[in-house]
């Protein structure tokens, strides 16, 4: 079995369609939405919390049978309805037109899938079985939402800033590495757990020790 090819992409300003408004469509969009994409529905029904979205302006819904036409200026297609002919039919018009295609109950027509997604801040975890067990997805998203707490969040906040500082501040590329490398320590997560007001302030002034320190080893 060839492996799937797994890929963070923007969706921010990107067409995308959704065809059916069910509860598999329903999350599906919202998290189309969520990446900032803008989502055409159609679909004759649609659930109430996609009515929601389609209130506060989210949301662009068609309230109609699907035409083969409808997925012309799509980035990416969904095909959720509770018809297999019709989504194959939704299938066929996006491969004509080479657009991104996914087909909620028939894998073999899909050429992306959806991964199950642990947020926590910036920090994105996706897993996927290819297929084989979507509840298996979701059972290692529910154990990692255990494992990943608030803190995360903060910590990976952190690396960020501290990535960029040093970047900017030292030029030597192992004392580099090693700054980094320091923070990787879970004293570091700690402090992230239980001084998360205080830890960006603690750790400005850890880096300007080190800065301070690497400057006077330079010229001693
Ligand atoms: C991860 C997640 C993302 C999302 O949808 O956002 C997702 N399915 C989720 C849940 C879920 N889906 C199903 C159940 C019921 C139990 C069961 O059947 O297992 C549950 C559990 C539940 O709902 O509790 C049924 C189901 N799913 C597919 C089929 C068709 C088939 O396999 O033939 C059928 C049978 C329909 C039927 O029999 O009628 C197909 C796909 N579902 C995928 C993704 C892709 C593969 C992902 C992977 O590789 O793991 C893929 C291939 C296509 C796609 O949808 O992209 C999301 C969890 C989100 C979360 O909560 O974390
Ligand atoms: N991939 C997954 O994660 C997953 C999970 C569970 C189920 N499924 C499968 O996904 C499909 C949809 O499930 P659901 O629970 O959302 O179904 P549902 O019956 O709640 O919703 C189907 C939607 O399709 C719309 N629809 C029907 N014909 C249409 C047409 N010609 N054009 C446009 N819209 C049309 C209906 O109005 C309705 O809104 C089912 O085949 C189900 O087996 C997939």
């Amino acid at each position: 079995m060839t492996k799937m090819y797994p890929m963070m992409i923007s969706l921010t300003d990107r067409n995308c369609l959704v065809v059916g408004g069910g509860r598999v469509a329903e999350r599906k969009v919202h998290s189309l939405i969520e990446s900032g994409a803008r989502v055409k529905i159609v679909s004759p029904t649609i659930t109430e919390s996609l009515k929601q979205q389609v209130k506060k302006g989210n949301l662009q819904w068609e309230q109609r049978l699907y035409h083969s036409n409808d997925g012309q200026d799509a980035f990416l297609v969904i095909a959720a309805t509770d018809w297999p002919h019709v989504n194959k039919t939704v299938y066929e018009d996006a491969i004509k037109r080479n657009q991104w295609i996914n087909v909620v109950d028939q894998p073999e027509l899909c050429n992306f899938t959806v991964p199950s997604v642990m947020r926590q801040g910036k920090l994105t975890i996706a897993i996927s079985t290819q297929g084989a067990s979507p509840m298996f997805s979701k059972r290692i998203r529910q154990d990692l939402e255990q494992q990943y707490g608030d803190e995360f969040s903060l910590y990976i906040d952190l690396l960020g800033e501290a990535r960029k500082k040093v970047q900017q501040r030292i030029t030597d590329r192992k004392e580099r590495q090693r700054l980094l490398q320091e923070l990787m320590s879970d004293d570091w997560l700690d402090l992230c757990r239980y001084y998360p007001t205080k830890v960006m302030d603690y750790f400005q002034a850890w880096l300007q020790e080190q800065i301070e320190g690497q400057r006077g080893g330079k010229t001693s």
